[in-house]
């Protein structure tokens, strides 16, 4: 059963509109949202919390528009899991944890359970490592026994190795997930279906594996090859997107562009389960099945 369902949606702040027109659901297994920095994968997730209005378009929050939801049923079923650094540096790790709790002796269970020794009870976060920080983090949204967590970056400020035990941990919690992220490695680890937003749009959406593997779009192809590691950086975005309403926003990067992309691509079907929109998708798809051309993986 699908917990939350975006419909068409449309966010924005005062007078930009940042995310277009995205529908997509968090199914079983993870979601991941890939996409660069100012994408709005940020935007969307806050969109998804309830923390900020569609402009237009409709969460569904099980069969029920959230703008109608019962909001403290829903703040149990779907929890946030920010950076550590969202950690009040003036509370214990206890109080941290029991702010969220009616039964409090479960802070040691809950610190258990996300690979914390429950002495550390009493640290304060500048006490802790980062890796422990992000645990207790994922503790704390633990507590209320959320259906649906919506992870932010959530590694993003660990080292590599630290990085891949906060992915085990989360890897083996039974809760659904919606992660957002720059780092597809991440994805992969974490989430069944993906979804690329590029200027606010959903680009390219599908198996993980196989949208890594083999992408449809030149922007995920763009991201793969730039970021193939764990605790990779993305790449800067270079020249920005053209206007709203003026064809394709990844034309002036895309080294496919043609003149038909002066028409803005609509998500069509590229393969089972998989949409994207570029005129190319077909050409982008076959240049990675033969891996040659300046469109094969890099190294
Ligand atoms: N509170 C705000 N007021 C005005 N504009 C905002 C606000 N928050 C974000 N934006 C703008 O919305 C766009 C999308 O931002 P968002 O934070 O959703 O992107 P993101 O993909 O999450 O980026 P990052 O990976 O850097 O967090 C950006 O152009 C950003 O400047």
């Amino acid at each position: 059963m699908t917990i939350l369902r975006a419909d068409a949606l449309t966010l924005g702040y005062g007078r930009s509109t940042v995310v277009h027109d995205v529908s997509l659901a968090i199914t079983e297994g993870g979601v991941g949202l890939i996409g660069e920095s100012g994408s709005g994968k940020t935007t969307l997730a806050r969109a998804f919390l309830g923390l900020l209005r569609p402009r237009q378009g409709t969460i569904w929050y099980g069969g029920q528009d959230l703008r109608k939801a019962d909001m403290r049923a829903f703040r149990r079923d779907v929890q946030p899991v920010f950076q550590a650094e969202s950690l009040n540096p003036r509370r214990s790790v206890a109080a941290s944890i029991a702010e969220a709790l009616t039964d409090k002796t479960r802070v040691g269970d809950l610190l258990q359970q996300v690979g914390l020794d429950p002495s550390l009870a009493a640290r304060r976060p500048h006490e802790l490592s980062g890796g422990q920080r992000q645990r207790v983090v994922i503790a704390r949204a633990l507590a209320v026994g959320p259906r649906l967590l919506i992870l932010d970056e959530p590694t993003s400020a660990l080292d590599v190795t630290v990085q891949a035990k906060v992915l085990d941990l989360l890897a083996g919690l039974a809760t659904e997930r919606l992660l957002i992220t720059h780092n597809l490695a991440v994805v992969d680890r974490l989430c069944r279906t993906s979804h690329v937003l590029f200027a606010g749009r959903v680009v390219e959406s599908g198996p993980t594996g196989e949208l890594l593997e083999n992408p449809a779009h030149p922007y995920t192809l763009a991201l793969r090859d730039a970021v193939p590691k764990l605790g990779g950086t993305p790449p800067e975005p270079g020249i920005s997107a053209p206007p709203a309403g003026t064809g394709c926003a990844f034309r002036l990067r895309c080294p496919l562009a043609v003149p038909e992309c002066e028409r803005a691509p609509e998500l069509r079907q590229v393969g089972e389960g998989r949409v994207a929109a570029c005129h190319r998708a077909e050409a982008v798809l076959a240049g990675n099945n033969d891996g040659g051309g300046s469109l094969g993986r890099h190294g």
